[in-house]
């Protein structure tokens, strides 16, 4: 057996083939399926783009509603799920809760047909319709509201915002929540794909899959870093405190979050069109002064740091897009696991079709033949 070098991180070692989605980190390109990213934010909508990447081409105008009309069937989630999240604590995580609920949703789909193309659709449709649900859910719940029911009428953005608010969404709110979705759902070899990979190898079922990957999202290197973000911003609170804070994060040697990227050595290609969707909100509904303070930090990182390939990534301009829709900052990371389940499955459903095991080894750097101290000696 061939023996490879080490690798912290795994970084630039291959773990699948996959011709799913493609970076150019040098560049600043992102393509689902070879369609560039910005095309498909100008052109497409959520469900269309999971549909390309899930079963890797563009619907039909039939395909895309049979689609559309399968995940708004399946939007309401079960009375037992809704009650098993109304006794989660109202303090917890919603991250958490959803990792929950998304597990707790495999208990009433034991059967793991995975050869049957029929199991595979409906458990995709089932996983992007209600994940959704189960977030708005758990938002009116720990507020002590009774969820709202899914209205048939809107489609997938503005539904999901009308349940988050009990109120029909602004159309240019739901439209950029719509794009938000698009620029979030796929992106390669991340973390939490790796994760829902590894997960799917062993052929358990897609619900123990999205579950693994939603806990691997949350985390603040990886998702989580777009609630961070404003966190960060709202410490440092003005546009004067921002060279300070760098330079005083910096010589703690403490990441700036929002910033940085395995892949992307030039600004990721989402976070500008996300900049972009940000002021189409501002033109709207009004400046933000978190967006002055964004601004100027993108300059001083860029200045200190650029150097070093170090620029902003999808979660840097997100955060400020839906703060200005009046989404609490912890769902931040929950609506990128909306998004994202769709690339997960995408990659459960490739990794089935050719699937041996993740096993990968170990450099070991332990000890060898020690002698058990029996605990009276201890
Ligand atoms: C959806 C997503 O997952 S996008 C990423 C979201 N995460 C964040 O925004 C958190 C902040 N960023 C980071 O922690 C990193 O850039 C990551 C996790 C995204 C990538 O990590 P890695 O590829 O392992 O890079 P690593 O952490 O080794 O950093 C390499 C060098 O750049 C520096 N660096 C990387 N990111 C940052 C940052 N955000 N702030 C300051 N310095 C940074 C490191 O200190 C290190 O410097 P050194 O070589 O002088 O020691
Ligand atoms: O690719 C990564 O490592 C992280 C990322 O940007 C994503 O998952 O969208």
């Amino acid at each position: 057996m061939m023996v490879c070098e080490y690798k912290p991180g795994l970084e630039g070692i291959p773990a699948a083939q996959s011709s799913i989605s493609y970076v150019d980190g040098q560049k600043g390109i992102l393509e689902y399926r070879g369609i560039r990213i910005e095309e498909l934010a100008a052109k497409s909508t959520f469900l269309e783009t999971a549909y390309l990447l899930i079963w890797g081409e563009l619907p039909s105008k039939e395909e895309l509603k049979a689609f559309e009309e399968e995940v708004r069937l399946h939007r309401r989630i079960k009375y037992r799920i809704r009650d098993m999240m109304k006794s989660f604590p109202e303090s917890g995580h919603p991250m958490d809760a959803l990792q929950a609920s998304a597990a707790a949703l495999g208990l009433f789909y034991s059967l793991r047909d995975l050869h049957n193309p029929a199991y595979i659709r409906d458990s995709v449709v089932r996983l992007i319709a209600t994940i959704p649900t189960m977030v708005a859910a758990f938002q009116l719940m720990r507020k002590g509201n009774d969820p709202v029911k899914p209205r048939d009428d809107l489609d997938y953005s503005a539904n999901f915002l009308y349940m988050l608010n009990e109120k029909e969404p602004d159309a240019l709110a739901a439209k950029i929540f719509d794009i938000c979705l698009i620029l979030h759902v796929e992106h390669t070899m991340n973390a939490s794909t790796f994760s829902a990979r590894v997960t799917a190898s062993t052929l358990t079922d897609p619900y123990a899959v999205v579950a693994s990957a939603v806990g691997t999202l949350g985390g603040p290197l990886h998702g989580g870093a777009n609630e961070e973000v404003i966190q960060m911003l709202e410490e440092i609170g003005s546009v004067e405190n921002v060279r300070p804070y760098v330079e005083e994060r910096l010589q703690n040697k403490q990441k700036l979050m929002g910033f940085g990227h395995r892949v992307y050595k030039v600004k990721d290609p989402r976070a500008i069109i996300l900049q972009e969707l940000a002021e189409q909100l501002f033109d709207k509904f009004g400046g933000d002064k978190y967006y002055d303070i964004a601004q100027e930090m993108e300059r001083v990182v860029e200045e200190k740091l650029g150097h070093k390939g170090i620029y902003p990534n999808v979660d840097f301009y997100s955060g400020l897009v839906y703060r200005k829709m009046g989404i609490p900052t912890d769902l931040f990371t929950p609506i990128f696991a909306i998004a994202r389940v769709a690339g997960w499955l995408a990659h459960w459903k490739e990794q089935l079709a050719e699937n041996r095991i993740f096993r990968p080894t170990q450099v070991y750097n332990g000890k060898h033949e020690v002698p058990y101290t029996p605990l009276e000696q201890r």
